[in-house]
């Protein structure tokens, strides 16, 4: 199906690693152009500010990556949002002792110095995209520490296994914003390359809006992209 150009009318939503930027060996490894730092700010003026960036990484690590974003921003999986730089609240209710999580995260990986541990506020990573063979141990810890953490699930992620609270995500978080202004009474567009993104890529069809798939793979949206180059030529393009 053709990509219609971006509405200014339309609330954006939109994932970061994937899609707004290119896998990198390591999460901190991540490029963010100065051309991206435009483009965003460029698409809150037009959008009347109706741009939030939905994420899996938490919310102090997104914003670290793009210090001067002017708009919302939706991390740990929809579990964290923040309407404005230095602005944080939790949108999930489960309480559980983050310190222990990541002590424990922590132990089980030490003995396979090639995995990388990422501690986030509700939840974390265990990436193994520097050991692929390490995939299967990467999975029994993870299923452990979701045994031992009930109101905690899995969350499958490109060469990483995650554990977030169970109950929200980022199709929640699209649903709570859309309820908010600016994004209130526009249609939402929705892109993301994850299977953490589908269920807001759903959230957004049924309202009317727009889901667009970047890369490869199954995906309930109607529209697809080849790579984050290509999302950045549509955005480009709505923008002139
Ligand atoms: O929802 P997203 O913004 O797409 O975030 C999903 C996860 O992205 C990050 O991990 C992934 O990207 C890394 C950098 O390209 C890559 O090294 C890693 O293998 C990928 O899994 C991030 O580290 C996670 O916290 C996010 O949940």
């Amino acid at each position: 199906m053709t990509l219609p150009p971006l509405s200014p009318d339309a609330a954006l939503f939109l994932d970061f690693d994937g899609c707004l930027v290119d896998i990198a060996p390591r999460p901190d490894a991540v490029r963010v152009t100065g051309a991206l730092r435009d483009r965003l700010a460029r698409l809150h003026d037009r959008q009347g500010g109706a741009v939030a960036l939905i994420s899996g990484r938490d919310v102090a690590d997104l914003r670290g990556h793009l210090p001067d974003f002017p708009g919302v921003v939706a991390g740990s999986h929809g579990s964290e949002l923040s309407l404005r730089a230095g602005h944080v609240q939790t949108l999930h209710h489960a309480e559980f002792d983050a310190a222990a999580l990541h002590a424990d995260l922590r132990a089980l990986a030490a003995p396979h110095p090639a995995l990388l541990v990422e501690e986030k506020p509700h939840g974390g990573a265990l990436h193994y995209r520097a050991a692929p063979e390490l995939e299967p141990e990467v999975r029994r810890i993870m299923q452990d520490l979701a045994a031992r953490n009930p109101h905690l699930m899995l969350q499958p992620a490109k060469m990483a296994l995650e554990l977030r609270p169970a109950g929200v995500g980022k199709d929640s978080a699209l649903a709570h914003l859309m309820t908010l202004e600016p994004f209130h009474g526009r249609l939402p567009v929705f892109a993301g390359d994850d299977t953490t993104d589908e269920p807001a890529m759903a959230e957004a069809q049924s309202r009317g809006g727009m889901a667009i798939k970047i890369g490869e793979g199954a995906t309930a949206a109607a529209h697809r992209l080849p790579d984050p180059a290509a999302l950045a030529l549509w955005l480009d393009r709505s923008l002139t």
